[in-house]
């Protein structure tokens, strides 16, 4: 089995509850959404910074098993991209020998049902104002993706909304409800550089349903990957 990966690196965890743990990072290519706010781009060729080496895509599942098992010091692997559901397969066919991580736009239900082993789910609640087209279809299938790998005794799992500078806050609000069971608090991830006052505005609201917590992408302040 081999899959399109864009680059392998470790870095610090820049977003969400898990921020400022050292992960190794598996990015694969592609997405099937197109958030407009969107900050990743995709190389042609698999770049693994980790080991100081390019590979042509697409890589074996046996390589990146082998990356991950001599990974040092780190807290998990997370699975990113695009969108890492795309890749299900692949990833299910690893063996689990780090805590396993995912960060993903939970649109596909049927494929987050082959990852219910994984220990840490970063799971985007994406608002109106990402999409172009199709957001209720996809608000749907992420609905079913959370309670599919809904928080647990054996899974962490929090929701990610990610805010630009305006956006309609009844409906945040409605659709962060209809996920409040599955997850273990939200994050709220300002677009880079946008004005916040809104979220923290969002943030006080939100409390009365759950913990919220407003917290940007650190790795860009940091001016590390
Ligand atoms: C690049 S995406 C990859 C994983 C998955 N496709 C998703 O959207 O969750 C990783 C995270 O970065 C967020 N993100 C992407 N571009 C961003 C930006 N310009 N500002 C803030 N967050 C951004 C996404 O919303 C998501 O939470
Ligand atoms: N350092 C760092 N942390 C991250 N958290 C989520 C990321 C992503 O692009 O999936 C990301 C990323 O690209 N870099
Ligand atoms: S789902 Fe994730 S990778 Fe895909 S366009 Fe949106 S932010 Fe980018
Ligand atoms: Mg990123």
């Amino acid at each position: 089995m081999r899959a399109s990966i864009s680059e392998i690196f470790y870095s610090i965890q820049g977003e969400g509850l898990f921020c400022g743990v050292r992960q190794l990072f598996i990015r694969f290519s592609g997405c099937n959404l197109d958030c407009h706010y969107c900050d990743t781009r995709y190389s042609e060729k698999c770049r693994d910074y980790a080991n100081g080496r390019e590979l042509e895509n697409p890589v074996s599942l046996d390589y990146v098993q082998k990356v991950i098992d001599s990974a040092k010091s780190i807290h998990s692997v997370s699975f990113t991209g695009g969108e890492p559901l795309l890749h299900a397969n692949f990833i299910a066919g690893l063996e689990k020998t780090r805590t396993f991580y995912l960060e993903s736009n939970m649109s596909l239900p049927e494929k987050a049902r082959k990852l219910k082993h994984l220990d840490i789910i970063a799971g985007d609640l994406k608002v109106r104002e990402a999409l172009k087209a199709g957001y209720e279809e996809v608000y749907e299938n992420t609905v079913r993706s959370f309670r599919i790998l809904r928080d647990s005794d054996e899974r962490v799992t929090f929701a990610k909304i990610v805010l630009p500078e305006r956006f309609d806050f009844e409906d945040v609000m409605a659709r962060a409800q209809g996920i409040s069971d599955y997850v273990r608090c939200f994050i709220l991830q300002p677009v880079f550089g946008s004005d916040v006052r809104n979220v923290l505005k969002l943030q006080e609201k939100m409390l009365e349903l759950a913990d919220t917590r407003v917290i940007p992408q650190v790795h860009k302040y940091l001016g590390v990957r």
